[in-house]
């Protein structure tokens, strides 16, 4: 099913079945129009128990930001108990209104609810760990078996960028939450997580664009904490402009992982152009590229990388959309060559915060708007596990549980 673009000033030059056809549901919900703006609101589809049981075999997620996938009940409640406002929200469905895309739009307005709801878990470690614990049993019960979790420790601490949470001890002294107390919450939510819904999580840490001082410590804690779970570095954020470069000392950085022998992925080819797949590959010798859609606009390099080399990429179906990194129209989505050419990717969410979305519901974007078969729905989650930065013995073992729940062709 398509996507349509609607001016809805010229809704009186349409016919009444092309009217009809405009409202239509799109992916199982209601296309929605506001009256004399551009727009096209498009939902998740849903996921209900025939969904689940037919694609009901072992998920792997790559590419997902912890910071951006916190329930909506866990921010609402934890903010009455501070006494923060965000923007007057007076229920979780008022709060859901401010921070969730359903609108695509681009990166710079999907990021920008982080700054709405960052600061009510930023700098405490008993909600960062609270919120690993429960991203661990959202994603068992969405049939996730492994997955990555994401987060910059310097935006999620209050001892280095901002202090968004004063928050005190009994003596009255303010909590210093530094990017390593972070790193620590997070380990002790997953580790509770793993155990008690049977699921494995680990983490990678992530430069962020623009926060160049940053850069060096991200390295030296990715070094230090592998034994907390931290398996890579990233890149992440907004371009602001020069989206074809990264800054020198993000190059240097994971040239410097590169030689330490820590695994590297980069946020490119999302809201940049090609070049920046082709430098995340080459200067800063990334082994996984998160998105990378962008990179299908230079035949050449799309050639040497995706189908020569199989490189693997992080595909975000729904926020691809929404970030407006792709055309808005599922039919024109790189995806539908990636699969066709049998590139090397695998379907991820992102950021459930911003768009409530799941694994499945991704999966049933792929299955629905994509085309994806089941076997290719199936065949992502074996790309995700042999591309996990996972130790190769407990790699193996995931591939082996993946392979064992193959589906038949068709
Ligand atoms: O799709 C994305 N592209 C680039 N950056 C992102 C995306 N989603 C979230 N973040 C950014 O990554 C930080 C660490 O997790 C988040 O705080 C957010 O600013």
């Amino acid at each position: 099913m398509s996507c349509i673009f609607v001016r809805t000033n010229a809704m009186a030059a349409l016919s009444e079945v092309q009217t009809r056809e405009l409202k239509r549901t799109v992916m199982g919900q209601a296309l929605q129009l506001v009256t004399g703006t551009p727009t096209k609101m498009v939902h998740p589809p849903v996921v209900d128990a025939k969904v689940r049981q037919e694609l009901n075999f072992p998920k792997v997620e790559l590419h997902l930001h912890l910071d951006g996938a916190v329930r909506h009940t866990t921010l609402f409640e934890l903010a009455q108990q501070k006494k923060m406002d965000l923007k007057g929200a007076k229920s979780v469905e008022e709060l859901k209104q401010l921070i969730v895309s359903h609108e695509p739009a681009n990166l710079s307005k999907v990021l920008a609810a982080f700054d709405i709801f960052l600061p009510v878990i930023a700098g405490d470690a008993v909600a960062i760990e609270r919120v690993a614990y429960e991203h661990c049993e959202d994603q068992a019960n969405d049939g996730v078996i492994y997955f990555e979790a994401r987060y910059s420790p310097h935006l999620l601490c209050n001892s280095v960028h901002k202090v968004w949470n004063d928050l005190a001890d009994q003596t009255g002294e303010p909590f210093q939450l530094t990017p390593q107390g972070v790193i620590e919450a997070v380990k002790r939510g997953l580790d509770r997580g793993e155990k008690d819904f049977n699921v494995k999580a680990r983490s990678i840490l992530c430069c962020i664009r623009g926060y160049e001082d940053w850069n060096n410590e991200v390295l030296e804690l990715a070094e230090k904490n592998k034994h907390l779970g931290v398996v890579s570095i990233d890149v992440a954020g907004c371009a602001h402009g020069a989206d074809e470069q990264y800054e020198p000392s993000v190059i240097r950085v994971f040239q410097g992982a590169a030689d330490r022998g820590i695994h590297r992925t980069v946020h490119a080819g999302e809201s940049g152009g090609p070049k920046e797949v082709v430098l995340a590959l080459t200067e800063m010798k990334a082994e996984r590229i998160g998105h990378g859609y962008r990179l299908t606009n230079d035949e050449a390099a799309y050639q040497k990388y995706a189908v020569e080399q199989r490189v693997h990429f992080e595909a975000c179906p729904y926020s691809s959309l929404m970030t407006g990194a792709v055309p808005l129209n599922w039919q024109e989505h790189p995806l539908i060559r990636w699969a066709k050419d049998n590139v090397n990717f695998s379907i991820n969410t992102d950021d459930p915060t911003c768009f409530d979305n799941t694994v499945t519901s991704d999966l049933r974007i792929a299955q629905h708007e994509i085309g994806l078969s089941i076997h290719q729905l199936w065949l992502c989650q074996l790309n995700a596990a042999e591309a996990s930065f996972l130790p190769d013995d407990e790699k193996a073992e995931l591939v082996e549980r993946i392979k064992k729940a193959e589906p038949a062709k068709n």
